[in-house]
C-alpha cells in the first residue's frame, strides 16, 4: 500500500499529428471546455487535474505536445519522465491513423514502455470517417493497446481514457513497489511520488 499521505503525480504526454484535438483534449478534461477555434501548439504545454482512482489521490499532469513534425526537437525533450502516453488520431484524417507507430516508437525511445492507450478522437464525425472500425481495432490489437473512441466536442470517453491510464499506472506502481520496495526512495523520474506537493512546476515530477 501507498503512505497516506502521499499524492501520485503522473505526468501524461498526448501526442499525435497536428489537429487531432490534444489540446482541445486537455483544455477538455482540465477546464470543461471546448472551442472550435484551432491554435496551432508551438512547442509544448501543461495543464494538471487532480482525480481520486482506487481511493488514491491522483494529480495528472497533462502535457500538450506539437504535432508539428518542425517542433519534433523540442517536444521530445518533454516526453522525458513521462509516465504514461495518450496516442491520438482523427476520425477525418487518414494520416494521423497511420502515424501512430511512428509515435509510438517516439516516446518508447525517450521513456521506454509506459502505460499508454489509443483513442480515435472526432467521432462525431464518424459519417465523415476516412478509417474503418476494423482497421482501428486491428492497430490497437497490434500495438496492444486499450483503444477508445471519443469525441472531445461531445465529451464523450475523455474522461475514462485519462482514468484509465491513472489505474494502470497506479497497478504498475504497486507492482513495482511490492517486488522492490526501495524503488520509491530511489526512483529517477520513473516513479514518483512527491509528499503532498502543492507545487505546480513541471519538476515537481521530478523530485
Ligand atoms: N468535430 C470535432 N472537432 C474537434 C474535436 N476535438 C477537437 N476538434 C477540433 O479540431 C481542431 C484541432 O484541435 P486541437 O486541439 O487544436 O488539435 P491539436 O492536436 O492540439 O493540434 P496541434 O497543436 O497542431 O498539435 C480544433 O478546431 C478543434 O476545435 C472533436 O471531438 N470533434
Amino acid at each position: 500500500m501507498l503512505e497516506e499521505d502521499m499524492e501520485v503525480a503522473i505526468k501524461v504526454v498526448v501526442v499525435g499529428n497536428g489537429a487531432v484535438g490534444k489540446s482541445s483534449m486537455i483544455q477538455r478534461y482540465c477546464k470543461g471546455i471546448f472551442t472550435k477555434d484551432y491554435k496551432k501548439t508551438i512547442g509544448v504545454d501543461f495543464l494538471e487535474r487532480q482525480i481520486v482512482v482506487n481511493d488514491e489521490d491522483v494529480r495528472l499532469m497533462l502535457w500538450d505536445t506539437a504535432g508539428q513534425e518542425e517542433f519534433d526537437a523540442i517536444t521530445k525533450a518533454y516526453y522525458r519522465g513521462a509516465q504514461a502516453c495518450v496516442l491520438v488520431f482523427s476520425t477525418t484524417d487518414r494520416e494521423s491513423f497511420e502515424a501512430i507507430s511512428s509515435w509510438r516508437e517516439k516516446v518508447e525511445m525517450e521513456v521506454g514502455d509506459i502505460p499508454t492507450v489509443l483513442v480515435q478522437n472526432k467521432i462525431d464525425l464518424l459519417d465523415d470517417t476516412v478509417i474503418k472500425n476494423e482497421e482501428a481495432e486491428g492497430l490497437a490489437k497490434k500495438l496492444k493497446l486499450r483503444f477508445y473512441r471519443a469525441s472531445v466536442k461531445e465529451d464523450l470517453n475523455v474522461n475514462e481514457v485519462f482514468k484509465y491510464l491513472a489505474e494502470k499506472y497506479l497497478q504498475r506502481l504497486k507492482q513495482q513497489t511490492a517486488e522492490d520496495p526501495e524503488v520509491v526512495h530511489t526512483s529517477s523520474n520513473k516513479i514518483v511520488i512527491s509528499e503532498g506537493s502543492s507545487s505546480s512546476t513541471p519538476e515537481a515530477v521530478l523530485s
